[in-house]
């Protein structure tokens, strides 16, 4: 559904080249769900709007559904949806119209157009705010007309920058029920970019990580956090068995660190563990046999943020508003 070689993006500013991509390859398959995750400027919107043939690339190629986006970016745009950042300006027109509109826009007639649109508004739940004009919708309403109207043309690719941004957790979550929804229904294709680590983790069944404008992490959320991170295991122990757990924790440890601090007669280590889960009884009678006894554990799965913090010694959430 997508290939792209070597696909990069140069701003040239008076003073300076921005290099905003750096000659990414990227392969995507019919029915996939694929989020681009990376921090504030990373280069993700970049990608996505040379995808979308709204920025022309520097140099490298990318076919899009089949169709190249520079020999033919009409092409490519009649067999996809995008649904930018944010909102256009205010519309006075009512949701209903608003939809048949964009289908008419894309050669569907005033019959097609309406059917289609009304298969939407039951899809998007919008059914009852047909005749509403855009402009009173609500913030969450808007956004799931965005998605309708992306989608007027049954495109088979969808292209969502940030669809969630600013909305409230409810909203998110209703948005998101809805997307689910459109793609069961019809099989498409998607690829989205966002901030939110968790919007991440739990709807797109593959992660590609940009940062400085290359592709650093390519692979199911589940295999990139246990691959790179691991869990977290915190410990305490008393403090006069501090050194027998450091001997035993720094062994088990994945990455040989040891994250230790002292506090009112008790040690505590975190540690990061390829499979916490399995290997935390055993280390646990291990430090019992040594002479240090645990007196309190926790277990945390890796999140994102680990997995980025370990790619590249930066949290995700530096800067972000997560
Ligand atoms: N039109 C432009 N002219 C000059 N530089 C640009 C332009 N558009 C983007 N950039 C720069 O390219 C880099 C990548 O920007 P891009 O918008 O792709 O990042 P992003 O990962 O989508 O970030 P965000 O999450 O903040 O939207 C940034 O350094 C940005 O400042």
């Amino acid at each position: 559904m997508i290939h792209t070689n070597k696909l990069t993006k140069h701003f040239k500013n008076k003073k300076e080249t921005v290099e905003a991509v750096k000659g990414v390859d990227i392969d995507i398959s019919p029915g996939e769900l694929v989020a681009f995750l990376g921090p504030n400027g990373a280069g993700k919107s970049t990608t996505l709007r040379m995808l979308t043939t709204l920025l022309s690339p520097t140099s490298g190629s990318a076919r899009v559904a089949g169709v190249d986006v520079v020999a033919d970016p009409a092409g490519v745009r009649s067999r996809i949806g995008y649904i930018g950042q944010g909102n256009g300006g205010g519309h006075s027109y009512r949701v209903m119209d608003e939809l048949v509109m964009q289908g008419r826009f894309y050669g569907m007639n005033g019959a097609e157009a309406h059917d289609r649109a009304r298969e939407l508004l039951i899809t998007m739940d919008l059914q009852e705010l047909e005749k509403r004009t855009v402009v009173k919708l609500s913030g969450g309403q808007r956004r799931r007309m965005d998605v309708a109207l992306g989608l007027m043309h049954s495109p088979q690719l969808l292209f969502l920058d940030e669809p969630s941004t600013g909305m409230d957790p409810q909203n998110r979550a209703n948005l998101w029920d809805h997307i689910m929804r459109m793609r069961v229904e019809h099989g498409t294709t998607i690829v989205m970019t966002t901030h939110y680590l968790d919007e991440a983790d739990s709807m797109s069944e593959r992660v590609i990580v940009i940062d400085h404008g290359e592709i650093i992490a390519d692979d199911t959320a589940a295999r990139l956090k246990s691959n790179l991170a691991g869990d977290l295991l915190a410990v305490e122990v008393p403090l006069d068995s501090a050194q027998a757990a450091r001997a035993v924790l720094g062994r088990a440890a994945a990455d040989g660190d040891l994250d230790e601090s002292m506090q009112n007669g008790t040690a505590r280590f975190r540690v990061r563990l390829p499979d916490g889960a399995r290997l935390a009884p055993g280390l646990l009678k291990a430090l019992d046999a040594a002479g240090a006894p645990v007196t309190s554990l926790e277990l945390n799965p890796p999140t994102l943020d680990d997995v980025f913090l370990e790619l590249t010694g930066r949290s995700l959430r530096e800067g972000v508003d997560v």
